[in-house]
C-alpha cells in the first residue's frame, strides 16, 4: 500500500547512473506499460525490452530493471558486471514479486507471498548482485524495500519500523537505524536513508556528510531536512529531494555537484526519482519528465505514467489517481489503479482537512473567507489571481473568447483554401508518365476511396519514434510520385525525393512489387520499420515515419543529399569519383564501420544487416556516411556466438561464402560484406565486374594485397598518397574481413579501431591519435573525449600487427559526448561475444596457417573439404560470386 522511491526503488520512472552518464527510463502514459529510455548509455537505451510490459522500474549503476507485468519477475538490462542481464539468477521457480529496488551493483525484490505460503506473516526478500545474492526470510509482513548504494532497508507493515542490512562502512545507515520511529515510507540514497514520518515530516539518517569531496557543493548535511511536510522523498548519492505536501513543488537538500541545473521551483510534480547526482520528476500538468542536477538527458520527449499500477485498493493516506482524459486507462490489468499519496499537514489553523479519496492530491483546503495568518492571505490572494470569477469571465473574457474563435476559424478556412489551390496548381505541372507508378497510384486511390486503413501491430511503433503519414501527404510531397522526383530504385522499392508541408526534405521509399510478392514486400517493410524505429545512430539512416494504407507500404527517411557511395564510385559522372579523395573515402569507411559496429555491438539482440554494399551506404549533406536498407536485416541471437540458421539472402559479390554454403549466419557475415566494400573503396572497382579478367574483387585483390603490392589495387583515378602506409593498413583489414571462415575474421569493433587509426595516419596524425570526424564536428562536439583511465596507454606502437590484433584493454576510446553522435560504451561493455579468435591472433601467424592462405588460390577448396561438395545450383552461384 505504501510506496518507496529512491536511488533504486520501484517507480514508473527510473534514473540509472555510472560512467556513461545518467539514463532516464519511464513507462509510457498510455497504459501499455512499455518502457522507453533516453540518455548516453547505449547498453541501456538500446537494450531496453521495448515489447515487454512492465509494472515498475528501478535503476542502479549502468543498469535498469523492470518488474515484468505478466510473470512479476525482475528483468534487467544495461551493463553491470554484477547484475545479470535478463531475469536474475538463481530465482525460485514460479516466484513472483511485488517490488524491486536496485542499489549500485545489486537488486533486491520483495516476494509476493501466496496465502498458503505465508507462515506467521513471514516475508521473503531475494537479492542478487555484488555481495548480496541471498534470500532473506523475515518474520512479519514487509511493506516495502529500498536499496542504497551497498545496503538495503525494509519497512515492516505492522509497526512501520525500519530494518537495514548490508555494508555499513561509509554510510553507518545500519548502525544508525532509528528503532522506535514509525514511517509512512522510506527511501534509500547513496549513503543515507530518508523516510516520511506519520506527520509527513521527513527524517534522514546516515553519514554522507562525512564524504568530503572537492567537487561537491552545498550545505551538505542530508540530515538537515526542510520543515515542509512531504508526500514523497527520494535519495540521490549525497542529496535527497521531496515533493512538498502543500503545493507539490520540489525541495532538495544535501550535497550537489558544482555547475548543476538548479531544482525547479515553478513546477508541480506527481512522482520523482533520483540517480546519483541527477533527479527527475513527472510534471503533474503534462506527465512529461523534468530533470535537474548533473548529466542529462535534459529533454525527454514522452509522457510517462505518474505511478505504479496496483491491484490492491489504495490504502489509507493514498487516493486513486484518475486523469481527466486517460481515466484509468493508465493501467492495463483489469481492476488495477495508480495510488498516489494524499497531502497531509495543512498550512495552518485556517485549513480544513478533506477526506483523501478524491482524484486530487490536495487533502486540505484553506478557508479563504476567514484568513487570520499571513501565509493564508498570500496563498488565497495568489489563488484568486489565478482563478477568474464567473462574473468577470462572462463580462470581460467571453466576448474576447468569441472574437478569438471567429478569427481562428476565418484564418483556418483561408489557409486551407490557399493551400488547396496551391497544391492543385503544383500537381497540374507534374508529369507522371511511369506506367508502374500510375498503376500503383490508381490502386492506392481505390484503397483511399474505401478509406481502408490497415494498421497491423502498429500501435507499438506509434509510441516509438516513427511518425504515421497519410498516403495523401506523401503523394503531395513527392508530386504524385512522379518520375522527376525518383532518386533511386532497389529490388523491392522505388525511392522518391519529397518535401513535406513543413519544408522537411525526405526520401520516400515505396514498395513496387507485384501482388504475388506482396507478402515478401510487406515482410521487408515491417522488418525495416521495426528495426529502424528501434535504432538510432549518427551513421544509420534515420527513419522519420511510415504510411501503410491499403496496398501501399511507404517508409519516410531523412533525405541523403549526396546519394549512395555506389553512385559516387561507379556512377555515370566520373567527377564524383574524383571528388571522393582518399580522406573522404576512408572517412566514409570509418563511419559506415561505426554504424555496423553499433548494429552488432550495441543493439540488443544484435542486428545482422545482411546487405552491406556500396548502394546501401548513403552520403548526407555534410558528406557523412549512413548505413541504410534494413529490409533483409535479422535480429541475431542475444548470444552472438551462436549462429542463426537462415536461408541466404544478400547481394552477389558481397555474400559471405560460409553463410551461403552452411546457412551459418553471424555478425561475421556483415564483416565479410564490409571487407568487399573496403576493397571497392580502395580500388574503385565494383564487387563483381565482368569487364575485368578477374571479375570478382576478392579474388583479384587479395593475392595482390598478400604479396604487398598495394599500389596495383588502388583506384587509378586518384593519385596515391605520399605515404601508402594508411592504405596498406586498410587493405590488410579488408583481406582479413574476407577470410573464408567467419571465426577468422575480425569483429566490427576491431575493424573500426583499425580504420580510425589508418585515417589518423592518412591525415598526418600520430597513429594513436584519432582525427575528429566530420560528424562529431557537425553535431557540435569539436573535442573528442578520452577516458581518464585510458590516458596512460599512449605509447601504442604503429605496427601493423596491432591493427586488428590488440586486446580490448589497450583500446583507446575517443567518442563524442553526444549519444546521438555515438553512444559512448567502454570496451569492457562491448559484447564479449563479438570477439573472435581472429581478434586476438596476430597477423601472419596461426590464422594464415589454418585458413589455408585466406582467399588466395582456390578460395573455396578448404571449405569444400570440410563441408562437402556444392550442389550444381550452388556451384552456379559460386562461379559468379567467388
Ligand atoms: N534516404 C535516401 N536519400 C537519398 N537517396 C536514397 C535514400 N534512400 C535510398 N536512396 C537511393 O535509392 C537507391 C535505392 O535504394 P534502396 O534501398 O531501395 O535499394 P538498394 O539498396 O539500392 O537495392 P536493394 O533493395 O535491391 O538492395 C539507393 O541506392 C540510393 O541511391
Amino acid at each position: 500500500r505504501y510506496r518507496v522511491l529512491g536511488l533504486g526503488s520501484m517507480s514508473s520512472i527510473a534514473v540509472s547512473y555510472g560512467e556513461n552518464g545518467p539514463v532516464f527510463c519511464g513507462l509510457v502514459s498510455d497504459g501499455s506499460h512499455l518502457v522507453n529510455c533516453y540518455g548516453a548509455d547505449a547498453s541501456i537505451v538500446y537494450g531496453a525490452p521495448v515489447r515487454l510490459p512492465l509494472l515498475g522500474l528501478t535503476a542502479g549503476d549502468g543498469f535498469v530493471c523492470g518488474l515484468l507485468l505478466d510473470s512479476q519477475q525482475p528483468y534487467c538490462w544495461g551493463s553491470n558486471m554484477y547484475v545479470k542481464m535478463g531475469v536474475p539468477q538463481p530465482i525460485e521457480e514460479g516466484a513472483r514479486y511485488s517490488q524491486i529496488s536496485a542499489g549500485d551493483c545489486h537488486l533486491c525484490a520483495l516476494r509476493l507471498m501466496l496465502p498458503n505460503e505465508t507462515h506467521r506473516g513471514d516475508s521473503v526478500i531475494d537479492c542478487w548482485g555484488y555481495n548480496m545474492t541471498a534470500s532473506h526470510v523475515l518474520s512479519g509482513t514487509v511493506d516495502s524495500v529500498s536499496a542504497g548504494s551497498v545496503f538495503n532497508c525494509g519497512l515492516f507493515a505492522h509497526n512501520r519500523t525500519v530494518f537495514c542490512w548490508g555494508d555499513d562502512t561509509g554510510s553507518g545507515v545500519i548502525s544508525l537505524v532509528p528503532h522506535n520511529v514509525r514511517f509512512q515510507s522510506i527511501s534509500a540514497g547513496g549513503y543515507h536513508v530518508c523516510g516520511i514520518l506519520q506527520n509527513a515530516q521527513v527524517f534522514c539518517w546516515g553519514t554522507s556528510l562525512e564524504m568530503k569531496q572537492p567537487d561537491l557543493l552545498g550545505e551538505g548535511d542530508v540530515r538537515m531536512v526542510p520543515m515542509d511536510p512531504m508526500v514523497s522523498v527520494v535519495g540521490g548519492r549525497f542529496h535527497a529531494c521531496g515533493i512538498k505536501s502543500l503545493d507539490h513543488r520540489i525541495s532538495c537538500w544535501g550535497f550537489a555537484l558544482k555547475n548543476t541545473v538548479p531544482t525547479p521551483t515553478d513546477k508541480k510534480f506527481l512522482e520523482i526519482v533520483a540517480g546519483d547526482y541527477f533527479t527527475c520528476g513527472v510534471v503533474s500538468s503534462t506527465f512529461r519528465p523534468f530533470c535537474w542536477g548533473t548529466g542529462g538527458p535534459w529533454s525527454v520527449p514522452m509522457a510517462v505514467s505518474p505511478g505504479v499500477c496496483t491491484s490492491a485498493p489504495c490504502g489509507p493516506g493514498y487516493y486513486e489517481y484518475i486523469h481527466t482524459s486517460f481515466g484509468n486507462k493508465m493501467c492495463k490489468p483489469a481492476d488495477s489503479r495508480i495510488c498516489l499519496p494524499c497531502s497531509v499537514g495543512c498550512l495552518d489553523g485556517n485549513s480544513q482537512s478533506l477526506p483523501c479519496n478524491a482524484t486530487l492530491y490536495q487533502g486540505c483546503q484553506l478557508n479563504c473567507s476567514s484568513c487570520t495568518s499571513g501565509n493564508c492571505s498570500s496563498y488565497c490572494s495568489a489563488l484568486n489571481r489565478s482563478k477568474p470569477t464567473k462574473k468577470s469571465f462572462f463580462s470581460v473574457q467571453m466576448p474576447v473568447f468569441i472574437a478569438e474563435i471567429s478569427f481562428a476559424v476565418v484564418l483556418a478556412v483561408s489557409i486551407f483554401s490557399i493551400a488547396y489551390m496551391y497544391v492543385r496548381h503544383k500537381l497540374r505541372g507534374c508529369k507522371c508518365s511511369d506506367v508502374e507508378v500510375r498503376a500503383m497510384k490508381n490502386q492506392a486511390c481505390s484503397f483511399n476511396k474505401d478509406s481502408l486503413k490497415i494498421q497491423p501491430d502498429m500501435d507499438e511503433l506509434k509510441i516509438r519514434r516513427a511518425q504515421v503519414f497519410t498516403y495523401e501527404e506523401l503523394d503531395e510531397a513527392t508530386c504524385g510520385f512522379c518520375e522527376d522526383s525518383q532518386v533511386g530504385k532497389g529490388s523491392f522499392s522505388c525511392v522518391f525525393k519529397g518535401v513535406l508541408k513543413d519544408g522537411t526534405v525526405v526520401a520516400v521509399k515505396r514498395a513496387i512489387k507485384a501482388s504475388s510478392d506482396v507478402k515478401k514486400t510487406s515482410k521487408e517493410f515491417h522488418t525495416e520499420l521495426d528495426l529502424l524505429s528501434r535504432l538510432n545512430h549518427a551513421h544509420l539512416l534515420n527513419l522519420l515515419g511510415y504510411c501503410e494504407e491499403g496496398g501501399e507500404r511507404l517508409l519516410v527517411y531523412e533525405f541523403m543529399a549526396h546519394g549512395s557511395l555506389y553512385q559516387h564510385l561507379h556512377g555515370r559522372d566520373p567527377n564524383l569519383k574524383r571528388l571522393l579523395n582518399w580522406v573522404r573515402r576512408v572517412t566514409i569507411a570509418v563511419q559506415a564501420a561505426r554504424g555496423i559496429e553499433y548494429l552488432h555491438g550495441y543493439a540488443c539482440p544484435p542486428v545482422i544487416h545482411r546487405d552491406i554494399k556500396s548502394s546501401n551506404i548513403l552520403i548526407d549533406e555534410e558528406h557523412n556516411a549512413r548505413v541504410s536498407d534494413f529490409g533483409l536485416s535479422l535480429l541475431g541471437p542475444a548470444d552472438s556466438t551462436k549462429p542463426l540458421s537462415e536461408l541466404p539472402a544478400g547481394t552477389l559479390g558481397y555474400l559471405d561464402p560460409e553463410y551461403y554454403r552452411l546457412h551459418y549466419l553471424t555478425t561475421k557475415s556483415d564483416v565479410y560484406s564490409f571487407g568487399v566494400l573496403l576493397l571497392e573503396i580502395l580500388s574503385g572497382r565494383k564487387a563483381i565486374d565482368m569487364q575485368f579478367e578477374e571479375g570478382n574483387i576478392v579474388q583479384w585483390a587479395v593475392p595482390l594485397i598478400k604479396s604487398g603490392d598495394i599500389s596495383s589495387i588502388l583506384d587509378p583515378v586518384l593519385n596515391p598518397p605520399n605515404d601508402l602506409e594508411a592504405l596498406k593498413k586498410i587493405a590488410t583489414v579488408a583481406y582479413k574481413c574476407v577470410r573464408m571462415r567467419g571465426k577468422d575474421r575480425p569483429s566490427m569493433d576491431k575493424v573500426t579501431t583499425a580504420l580510425e587509426r589508418a585515417l589518423a595516419l592518412l591525415m598526418g596524425s600520430p597513429c594513436n591519435e584519432q582525427p575528429i570526424l566530420p560528424t562529431e564536428v557537425v553535431l557540435g562536439s569539436s573535442r573528442m573525449h578520452k577516458k581518464a583511465s585510458q590516458r596512460s596507454s599512449t605509447n601504442l606502437s604503429c605496427s601493423e600487427n596491432e591493427l586488428v590484433g590488440e586486446g580490448d584493454e589497450q583500446r583507446i576510446e575517443y567518442r563524442a559526448p553526444s549519444w546521438i553522435t555515438f553512444p559512448s560504451v567502454t570496451s569492457s561493455q562491448r559484447r564479449k561475444s563479438s570477439a573472435s579468435e581472429a581478434d586476438t591472433v596476430v597477423e601472419g601467424r596461426n590464422v594464415e596457417g589454418r585458413s589455408g592462405g585466406g582467399v588466395a588460390g582456390d578460395p573455396l577448396r578448404c571449405l569444400e573439404e570440410e563441408i562437402g561438395p556444392a550442389s550444381p545450383q550452388e556451384n552456379l552461384f559460386l562461379q559468379h560470386n567467388f
